[in-house]
């Protein structure tokens, strides 16, 4: 009988200087498989299963998870392309924790959508299926932004278009880069830290990021990663939203002050990333992180790069 799994992995939103346009896959170096799961098989009727370490904090019901409405939404997408579905059987390992700033629902939902195109054959391409992931991420956080699920789905670091086709364009990556990355334990919904922010930005900040933005594309295809480094700085969120995270502006003083290239928010929060010139370095600010920006046991740090593979079909 056909069956296959989806791993889809964690990812960093908006990457401090591209908020809702750029988007980072994460791996962590010791191997850690940091995402979420979907097992596909053929089945007589539908049904969602839920197991792994986060999976008791999800909503009560298969009706109310992100994955049940993935199914609806690629069927009702099949019959409208006039392509047969058939019911599936589907677990999802809920390795993500929820509302943690690392793409949760983003890996929840690009895992969904590729096993199932995996499992009918892929009938809908790349950017097709982007779309199909965006509508569902903005159904959950509140409007459809793809800096999580195309790095998840695609890997890489990904840069928004706004368009349909292509929906995003790869960066070039730097292999010399090493993240640490540190989930405090805390939820933060995605959809309430973006209603924390305002509507409007004034001309100075609006300057700022579009310089910065186009300044970081230059830098990374010519290159220059110390100018990349340089101008990730976030003017449009972290503002507003570190407010929201205890011990923010005391591990980012500790990792300017280890030498970090720079620190930023991951998504909405509460993880935190700190651009690092070296895997000691990085070790050294993961530490710190895991000693004093974690709240409670659900917390975790791990030393990441980004992989240039998103999305894992076995
Ligand atoms: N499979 C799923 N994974 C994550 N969240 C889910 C899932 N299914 C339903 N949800 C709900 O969606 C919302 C996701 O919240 P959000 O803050 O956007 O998470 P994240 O920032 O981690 O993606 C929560 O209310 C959560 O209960
Ligand atoms: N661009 C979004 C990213 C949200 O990421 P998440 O991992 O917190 O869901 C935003 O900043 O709102």
């Amino acid at each position: 009988m056909k069956a296959l799994t989806a791993f889809a992995p964690a990812s960093i939103g908006n990457v401090s200087l591209g908020f809702d346009v750029l988007g980072a896959a994460l791996a962590p170096v010791d191997g850690t498989k940091l995402g979420d799961e979907v097992e596909i098989k053929a089945a007589e009727s539908f049904s969602l299963k839920t197991v792994g370490r986060f999976a008791h904090k999800l909503p009560g019901g298969a009706d109310s998870n992100i994955v049940t409405k993935c199914y609806h939404y690629f069927c009702e997408q099949m019959e409208k392309a006039g392509k047969p579905t058939s019911p599936v059987a589907l677990t999802l390992h809920k390795n993500l924790p929820i509302g943690s700033g690392l793409g949760s629902s983003a890996s929840s939902i690009v895992a969904a959508f590729a096993a199932l195109n995996a499992f009918f054959d892929n009938p809908f391409d790349e950017d097709t299926l982007l779309i199909m992931m965006g509508e569902l991420e903005g159904q959950i956080s509140g409007s459809v932004h793809y800096d999580n699920v195309a790095p998840c789905y695609l890997g890489g670091m990904t840069l928004m278009t706004g368009s349909d086709a292509p929906v995003t364009l790869s960066l070039p990556l730097n292999d010399d880069w090493y993240y640490a990355v540190c989930y405090s334990g805390i939820s933060v919904s995605t959809a309430a830290a973006r209603d924390i922010l305002p509507k409007q930005v004034d001309m100075a900040t609006a300057l700022t990021f579009g310089r910065q933005l186009g300044v970081f594309v230059h830098a990374l295809h010519a290159g220059n990663f110390g100018l990349a480094a340089s101008v990730m700085k976030d003017v449009i969120a972290e503002p507003y939203r570190k407010s929201l995270l205890p011990g923010f502006d005391e591990a980012r003083a500790f990792s300017e002050q280890a030498g970090a290239l720079a620190f930023g928010i991951s998504g909405s929060g509460p993880t935190v990333f700190a651009v690092c010139s070296s895997k000691a370095q990085a070790e050294n600010v993961a530490a710190y992180l895991t000693d004093n920006y974690i709240q409670n046991d659900d917390g975790f740090s791990h030393v990441c790069q980004i992989p240039s593979q998103g999305t894992i079909i076995s």
